[in-house]
């Protein structure tokens, strides 16, 4: 395990783009104005000679005496005010090497310190070579000639990591990142759920791990890219550790779906466990019986930009919340400006919390201390809140702090922060097969996360991490996190296997293999949900399923909501938009008074059937709202963002089944005049829940508990429910959570016929 690097003499560099300059205490880049029009990408493949690494870089490029050589391409860097910068990174040295070892190999591992420059160069690196460049090829089964390759393809764990990223590379190329601007082309483009930005002519492409694996339900060759990037693999969520097994199938097969041309990995990470990754990518991995064998190549970069001075506690802390307080604060009196703070908290209650706190600290500060803005960071957050934590902050003299959970751990350049505050802990997914529920519970974290953690400051210059735990805690934790695999409900990824003709799930190449308790667990529920057959093979329903953006047991509502039977799929898609925007569309409520004003203009929208009816009435009633959607959220407490989220979801989602043919026309466009639903439609429609979620429902008990109908585990409503406090016959829920106790959230009121009748109709 490689340690930071600590902090020494002669270390600290001042910034090296000249481009970037100092305004209010922000690095303010003004490159963005001066970009150059972009030079046409060759049609064919280049054909000029590498430059040597700190040679003119821009000079034009020269054509070679031997225009087929394998050895020449064109490598023509993009004059940006950023190319100084990118050149002042450790990467930068490597350029040749990285290309090189590319050219004869398939697969490179890279493995550099966080901020040496990875994510944002390795791809501007390769997009010129002469193996990246589209080709039309014949495959077999098709009479004409297909285009294969010439997009390079980057994963990342986290959608604000792709985001963020593409537009920081983006501006590195001098190139506008989608269509939003004036011209809809562009070298760079992104793709998260829900949220698509992907210009014409894109050649460097940042996405989700959940997005590429998407793609490859409907492209298992992955035709359009020449190669993957898989960033970050250290995190080892589900979604990587699938797509590490479905590339390893692609470069071991023998590439006829791609008429011979190879699909280049390049892996990478700061923390990963080399040995692990090589060896499961390693010749002597290669499936017996594969055409070609692939060949490892490690890259080791050494050094950082900017060194970040690691400081523990000497004791450890009583309480955590305290000391994050109090550390943040005297950073904020001690420590001059410019320099931005970013905390790790463990989750967005804390968040919440002590972000309430900092903001009554902040107003009791006298005038001439600096400002503080607090912007918190979390996944559940609304993408464009989450945008508040990279923008500069409103005036000279604030400094921001970013209350983050570790979605910020990795990848993430937080401009201005130069302080990072590390409670030592995280919340932590694990999944409990035998009751088929997850918990989600603070633990410590590994030593990766930690060096990830310290590594998000340094980044525009020398850094600070500041560890709420003591040295001897930081030798007792693990070096690294269990992979999610290991402790995460695996239905989504054994349906991707089965969509993709895996029939037989264990023989899938996987780093780590799942305990067989929860395969099984799989197995069943998508048995239930009609998408596997009696002998496990996928359905015509199952495959359908997995081509939707959303968990399978939603994918199988949407499905059924199209039936005849049930035909309230527009309904659905409300619904399910409402669900997938985020965290509660519905704010909190602290205070008691505004509890009572509140909960008398919600009035209108809770419905006594439950949160489904609940979510339906809300969004009906705010597409209704023509004059003022936002003073009409307001009145409600219902957060005006994720609301806009929401029908930015309902939109792709209702585009998504008109072209999966689900729809068959357009619906009307908004706004409809609100009429609330039936009784016996909504009878109808949770009915069709119940196609999804039948065996996540609960029965009164005499003693007046709610007890599972699967496990007979003894559940508790929600807080957060308008079913909390209620008794009713059953309930059916669509989230199961341990976390003080075990709750279910988003429930619904059913009848115990209805659940019987839902299962046998699932048989
Ligand atoms: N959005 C941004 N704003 C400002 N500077 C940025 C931004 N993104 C990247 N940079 C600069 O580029 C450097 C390299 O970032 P990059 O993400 O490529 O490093 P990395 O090696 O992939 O790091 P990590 O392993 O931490 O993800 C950063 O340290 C920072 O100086």
């Amino acid at each position: 395990m490689e340690r930071p690097a600590k902090r020494r003499k002669g270390d600290i560099k001042p910034p090296t783009n000249p481009d970037l300059v100092m305004v209010g205490g922000k690095l303010v880049d003004l490159g963005f104005s001066r970009v150059k029009p972009q030079p046409k990408e060759p049609a064919e493949a280049p054909k000029s000679k590498d430059k040597e690494d700190g040679q003119d870089a821009q000079a034009p490029s020269k054509p070679t005496s031997n225009p087929k050589s394998q050895q020449s391409h064109r490598r023509k860097e993009i004059d940006t005010p950023l190319l100084k910068a990118r050149k002042a990174l450790p990467i930068w040295a490597h350029r040749d090497q990285i290309t090189a070892n590319l050219k004869d190999s398939d697969i490179l591992l890279v493995v550099g310190e966080t901020g040496s420059g990875k994510s944002t160069q390795v791809p501007q690196f390769l997009y010129q070579e002469r193996w990246c460049q589209r080709k039309k090829v014949t495959v077999p089964g098709q009479s004409d000639p297909v285009n294969v390759g010439g997009v390079i393809a980057i994963t990342q764990p986290r959608r604000v990591a792709a985001t963020t990223l593409a537009s920081r590379v983006a501006r590195e190329m001098g190139t506008p990142l989608g269509s939003s601007g004036i011209t809809r082309e562009g070298l760079v483009g992104y793709s998260v759920r829900f949220d698509h930005n992907v210009p014409k002519g894109t050649r460097i492409k940042f996405l989700t791990e959940g997005m590429l694996l998407q793609e490859m339900m409907r492209d298992p060759n992955l035709r359009q890219y020449s190669a993957v990037i898989v960033d970050e693999i250290h995190e080892r969520s589900v979604d990587v550790d699938m797509l590490s097994g479905f590339l390893k199938q692609i470069v071991t097969g023998d590439k006829a779906g791609r008429g011979g041309l190879p699909l280049k990995v390049v892996v990478m990470s700061a923390t990963a466990d080399v040995e692990r990754i090589s060896e499961f990518f390693s010749p002597a991995a290669a499936e017996e019986g594969t055409l070609s064998k692939p060949s490892v190549e490690v890259l080791r970069i050494k050094g950082r930009q900017y060194p970040v001075d690691i400081k523990h506690t000497q004791a450890p802390v009583p309480d955590l919340r305290e000391a994050l307080f109090n550390q943040i604060t005297k950073i904020h009196e001690q420590e001059a400006l410019p320099g931005d703070i970013l905390a790790f908290l463990t989750g967005q209650e804390e968040i919440e919390a002590l972000q309430k706190r900092i903001e009554e600290y902040g107003a009791s500060l006298a005038s001439d201390v600096p400002k503080i803005l607090t912007c918190p960071l979390y996944g559940q957050l609304a993408v464009q809140a989450q945008q508040a934590a990279f923008q500069p902050p409103p005036t000279k003299f604030t400094r921001k702090v970013i209350l983050a959970t570790n979605i910020a751990e990795t990848s993430v350049t937080v401009p201005g922060v130069r302080y990072v505050v590390d409670c030592g802990k995280a919340k932590v997914k694990q999944y409990r097969s035998r009751l088929g529920m997850e918990s989600l519970l603070a633990k410590p974290i590994s030593k990766s996360s930690a060096l990830q953690r310290a590594g998000r400051a340094g980044r525009e210059g020398p850094g600070q991490c500041f560890r709420l735990y003591t040295p001897e805690t930081y030798d007792t934790l693990k070096d690294v996190d269990l992979p999610e695999i290991l402790r995460t409900d695996v239905l989504g990824a054994v349906l991707t296997m089965k969509a993709r003709g895996i029939n037989d799930i264990l023989s899938f190449p996987l780093m780590d293999f799942p305990d067989l308790d929860s395969i099984e667990k799989a197995l069943l529920q998508l048995h239930f949900l009609e998408a596997l057959d009696d002998n496990g093979t996928i359905t015509s329903i199952g495959k359908r399923v997995a081509l939707f953006p959303v968990t399978a047991p939603y994918g199988r509502v949407l499905l059924a909501a199209a039936e005849p039977q049930f035909d309230c799929l527009l309904e659905v898609i409300d619904i399910i938009s409402c669900i997938t925007a985020g965290e509660s569309i519905f704010h909190q409520l602290q205070m008691e008074e505004q509890q009572e004003e509140t909960e008398e203009a919600r009035k209108a929208l809770y419905r006594r059937e439950g949160d489904i009816l609940t979510y339906l009435t809300t969004m009906q009633q705010y597409t209704a709202e023509h004059a003022d959607r936002v003073g009409w959220c307001k009145k409600r407490k219902v957060n005006v963002r994720n609301m806009r989220q929401a029908l930015n979801i309902r939109n792709q989602l209702r585009s998504l089944c008109l072209k999966e043919k689900l729809l068959t026309e357009k619906p009307e466009p908004d706004p409809q005049p609100f009429v609330p639903i039936s009784p016996e439609r909504a009878e109808t429609l949770l009915k069709c829940f119940l196609k999804g979620f039948v065996t996540k429902c609960a029965l009164l008990a005499p003693d007046g508990s709610y007890v599972t109908t699967q496990g007979k585990h003894i559940v508790a409503i929600h807080p957060s429910s308008v079913l909390h406090g209620q008794k009713k016959e059953a309930i059916m829920f669509l989230e199961h959570v341990f976390t003080q106790k075990n709750y279910a959230k988003k429930v619904s009121a059913v009848q115990a016929g209805w659940i019987v009748e839902a299962l046998g109709g699932g048989q």
